[in-house]
């Protein structure tokens, strides 16, 4: 199947290219300029479902040396970014080395934290395979790794050169995947437009041909936001809406051994955020009913009857957007529209994580 998108242009969308089967954009791109050497960071999975795509179609007189990791979560440390500084180094990767990251978003997030930092930054390209890196991770410049089990807490904003996107990478993405990367779809349109919102629900059985159509428009309201914001003063902060008690959770069970997908525990932590977004008053039941009971046909309740409401907030007072040891929520005042900075009466968040346990017994 031949896949195509339309965009509006921003400048952020103007780094986007899609792919030729051929890969000829990225031919291109390598041809243009004066790299050094190339190293392609891959994990596991992208090194036997992607890797050979990449090295079929990409031309280039360049060296290459290919530089795996173990796929997962519990991957993206600073004991992996040092080995890979360490082999750029054994490697004598210079300045004008490129790196290309093949991957998801523990690839990417990773890859550009490495990047960015040695010898001070070269440059690096990104080509997402999973959904979730295609329309959120890959393209928001946003790049880290997590320290214990707290998330993305060690990182840097920096650019990609460019990013490469091949949707038929999504062939091989395993459903709970493709699910994982839909739970960012609909954050996009929750915060940012009711009818993203309204199209994607419409998606009964999600797939990749069902899916793909919609894409350009997540890729859309994510690069115009981080055009706005890029270090995240302002409205950047709506792009983590479910994303505060969400890494709670997902930083819990990163520390008990058992990770979850970040778009599941971004889909819980939007049901208990919507439900906050009621209780203080910023949108009705009815619309805070139709958000949570749509997020619940696609993503399974996650057990959190054994996490202590008091490491959830302890967890919640090292969250990125606080400010002045408050803790700065982003919530929605519409289907359609974010509010941030938002301070909540710790009645109600303690209610939202009481909310989402009774969703067990439906
Ligand atoms: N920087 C950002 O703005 C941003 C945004 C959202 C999420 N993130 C981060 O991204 C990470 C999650 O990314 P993810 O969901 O892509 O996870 P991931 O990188 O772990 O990839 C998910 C799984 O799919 C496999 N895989 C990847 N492509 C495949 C393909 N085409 N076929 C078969 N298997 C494939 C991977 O090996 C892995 O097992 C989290 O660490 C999250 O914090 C970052
Ligand atoms: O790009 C952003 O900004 C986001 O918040 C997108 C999120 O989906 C993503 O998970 C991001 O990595 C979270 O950022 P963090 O600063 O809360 O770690
Ligand atoms: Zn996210």
């Amino acid at each position: 199947m031949q896949y195509s998108f339309t965009f509006n242009f921003t400048q952020i969308i103007k780094m986007i290219t899609i792919l030729n089967d051929n890969f000829s954009q990225l031919n291109d791109f390598l041809h243009q300029k004066s790299f050094s050497k190339i190293f392609i960071l891959v994990d596991e999975n992208t090194h036997e479902y992607c890797l050979p795509i990449l090295l079929g179609n990409m031309e280039t007189d360049l060296g290459f040396e290919i530089l795996e990791i173990e796929a997962g979560e519990e991957m993206k440390n600073i004991q992996t970014t040092n080995q890979l500084w360490e082999i750029l180094t054994e490697m004598q990767a210079d300045r004008k080395a490129l790196i290309i990251n093949l991957g998801g978003g523990v690839v990417t997030d990773m890859g550009g934290f490495v990047a960015s930092t040695y010898k001070r930054g070269i440059q690096f390209i990104n080509i997402p395979t999973t959904l979730l890196s295609m329309c959120d991770a890959s393209i928001g410049g946003k790049t880290g790794i997590d320290l214990m089990h707290y998330k993305n807490m060690v990182g840097t904003f920096a650019f990609p050169e460019q990013i490469f996107i091949y949707p038929k990478f999504l062939e091989t993405l395993p459903y709970k995947e493709l699910r994982s990367g839909f739970a960012e779809m609909l954050k996009h349109g929750l915060i940012a437009d009711k009818s993203h919102w309204e199209n994607l629900i419409q998606i009964h059985k999600l797939d990749v041909d069902g899916i793909i159509p919609h894409i350009n428009v997540s890729m859309n309201i994510k690069s115009k936001v981080v055009e706005q914001d890029f270090h995240e003063k302002n409205i950047r902060k709506t792009l983590n809406f479910g994303h505060t008690i969400g890494h709670a959770i997902e930083s819990l069970c990163l520390e008990q051994g058992n990770p979850i997908l970040h778009g599941e525990a971004v889909a819980a932590g939007m049901i208990c955020e919507a439900h906050l977004s009621y209780l203080e008053k910023l949108i009705s039941e009815e619309d805070s009913k139709n958000i949570i009971e749509n997020i619940q046909r696609y993503y399974p309740y996650l057990d959190i009857t054994d996490f202590k409401d008091e490491d959830i907030f302890s967890l919640l007072l090292n969250d990125k957007k606080n400010t002045d040891n408050k803790v700065n929520f982003s919530l929605l005042s519409a289907i359609g529209s974010c509010v941030f900075d938002h301070h909540c009466h710790q009645k109600n968040i303690q209610k939202s994580l009481s909310f989402y346990r009774t969703l067990n017994n439906i």
